[in-house]
């Protein structure tokens, strides 16, 4: 097939920082010439475009590291780059106030959230499923699209905020978040943001039993065009579940640390939460989710549940730094689960908490084993990424619904393995690659950020961004990208038949395709600031 000459050059719409390395990418037939110039028409760089794979090239200006705004031209397209030490500061504040646009239960005023002020929503109690017991779970934040609040997801979205706060202090202290919907006292920012989801959390938990139940929502999902303080079915809580306790235990557990040094009082309640929590997993067999009759919301259901447990076992062992519980935890680390940090599969969340815990409560040889296997997730990865014409690590069956976390998850292994000593010579060439790819630098050339690049998402699957009458989404916020399953009823009437990394579409309907998700933005936060923190030093 003819290759095909680019239409565009596909760079990171964003920008690039001054000390990073600096890519865009071109369709062509053979390698082209291209050059930089300032606005005034000064050259400043030139180069010559190298093959990656198929019809892509590559043009690399890494060298140029004069921080400034430049014209990109090769032969007679061009493009506009950003080159500053603080880049992706913008990008990163939107995404961390996503959360805060996401909150459930408090008016989100025009001072803080401008046209996407909304009035408090989901006030009234919640009745769990079958019975006529009222729960009190206000707060929070709304999953994604849609305004349920579910607790497997939401444990995945703390964790990362947490780490992103652990690993990465100086690149989020510049970010604002809405300070008026917060309480005092005024923590960091991740921290800040975190707190509402894990105040909601603990609401999630039966005081009777310690068992979390798995989500709270309206029976169904209400239409897509409902304002959040519109949607007034009543809310079920539906049943308690194994992995909702178990994830809750370790993101309890993992807080419990966090926090003590800013909130002692939160602090402690989550101790006692994972504790109980954690009493509620030895006393209950592992059986997966299944929406109940009646409920029809997003089920989040995960047959292994062998992962979260893993991830409570060694979040417990870091928190206690009892050596007990590295003896719960040492046989699942030897299992053939995924080390991923996904929102099923988890286990990577809980190599992180277990290479984390202090060295005397572990066993040194199960230690450097872990390390060891966690170094050749990272070498197959680091393969992906080598072979791929945009250097990230994916393959074509890794385009599936929200195969922009999955991008993001595997980038985020990389800097999570550094700060335990497990260092990839690929690590900062891939988060860079990530963000290259997810600010634009993707075979549409699309930014996959509301508000954000020349071609940013203007339609996702948000109730609150299609209800208003606000023409532009809310800010920030990450779109799930290409997936080559079409399980939606545009993807399957337009996609079809398109390449793996193309199969997105930019529309309201396209809920497998375009929605946005907390557990989506927030491995986003971490490699965004892991960035920022790197190209700031
Ligand atoms: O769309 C984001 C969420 C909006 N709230 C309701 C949730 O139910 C929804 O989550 C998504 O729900 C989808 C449907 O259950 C999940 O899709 C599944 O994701 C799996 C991979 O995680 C795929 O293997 C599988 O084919 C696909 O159906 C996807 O991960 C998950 O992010
Ligand atoms: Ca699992
Ligand atoms: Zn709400």
């Amino acid at each position: 097939m003819p290759s095909r000459v680019s239409k565009s050059i596909f760079c990171n719409q964003v920008g690039y920082l001054t000390s990073g390395d600096k890519r865009f990418w071109i369709q062509a037939r053979e390698a082209q010439p291209f050059a930089l110039h300032t606005p005034d028409g000064q050259a400043v760089f030139a180069g010559l475009t190298k093959p990656v794979g198929g019809d892509w090239y590559v043009g690399d200006f890494t060298a140029l590291r004069v921080p400034g705004t430049y014209v990109l031209t090769v032969g007679s397209l061009e493009a506009r780059v950003v080159v500053h030490r603080r880049a992706y500061g913008d990008v990163l504040e939107a995404m961390l106030r996503f959360f805060d646009y996401q909150l459930c239960g408090v008016a989100l005023p025009e001072e803080d959230a401008g046209p996407w002020a909304h009035a408090p929503c989901h006030t009234s109690d919640a009745k769990v499923l079958g019975t006529e017991r009222a729960v009190a779970c206000p707060g929070g934040w709304h999953d994604a699209g849609d305004y349920g609040k579910y607790t497997v997801p939401a444990a995945k979205a703390v964790a990362d905020l947490l780490l992103a706060h652990e690993y990465f202090p100086a690149a989020l202290a510049h970010v604002r978040p809405m300070r008026s919907v917060h309480r005092e006292p005024h923590l960091p920012p991740a921290l800040e943001v975190a707190r509402e989801e894990i105040a909601w959390l603990l609401t999630m938990q039966d005081p009777a039993t310690g068992g979390v139940y798995h989500k709270v929502s309206t029976p169904s999902f209400p239409p897509l065009d409902t304002r959040p303080e519109d949607d007034t079915a009543p809310l079920i809580m539906s049943p308690i579940s194994y992995a909702a306790t178990a994830t809750f235990c370790a993101a309890m557990a993992h807080a419990a640390l966090v926090y003590r040094a800013h909130d002692p009082a939160l602090a402690s309640c989550c101790t006692d939460a994972a504790q109980r929590a954690y009493a509620w997993l030895s006393e209950h067999e592992m059986r997966p989710f299944r929406n109940p009759d009646g409920i029809f919301t997003g089920e989040y259901g995960d047959r292994e549940l062998r992962d979260e447990l893993l991830w409570a076992s060694s979040a417990m062992l870091r928190m206690t730094g009892d050596s007990a519980w590295a003896r719960v935890c040492e046989p699942l680390l030897d299992l053939d689960l995924a080390w991923e940090l996904g929102w099923a599969d988890v286990a990577l969340y809980g190599v992180m908490e277990y290479l984390r815990a202090p060295s005397a409560a572990v066993s040194g040889d199960v230690r450097s084993k872990v390390k060891s296997r966690l170094l050749r997730e990272l070498d197959a990865l680091a393969a992906m990424a080598e072979s791929h014409p945009f250097g990230i690590p994916m393959r074509d069956e890794d385009f599936i619904w929200g195969s922009n976390m999955v991008l993001l998850n595997r980038a985020m292994a990389f800097l999570l393995a550094e700060g335990v000593g497990v260092l990839h010579p690929a690590a900062h060439t891939v988060a860079q690659r990530a963000a290259d790819y997810l600010f634009g630098a993707n075979p549409l050339g699309q930014c996959y950020v509301t508000g954000f690049g020349q071609q940013p998402v203007r339609q996702p699957h948000h109730r609150p961004s299609v209800a208003d009458d606000v023409d532009d989404p809310v800010p920030g916020m990450v779109a799930g990208g290409p997936n080559r399953n079409l399980q939606d009823e545009i993807a399957r009437a337009k996609l079809a038949g398109r390449p793996a990394m193309t199969a997105y579409m930019d529309h309201q309907d396209s809920y497998s395709t375009n929605e946005v998700a907390i557990y989506w933005n927030s491995p986003a936060v971490f490699v965004v600031a892991g960035l920022l923190e790197a190209g700031g030093r």
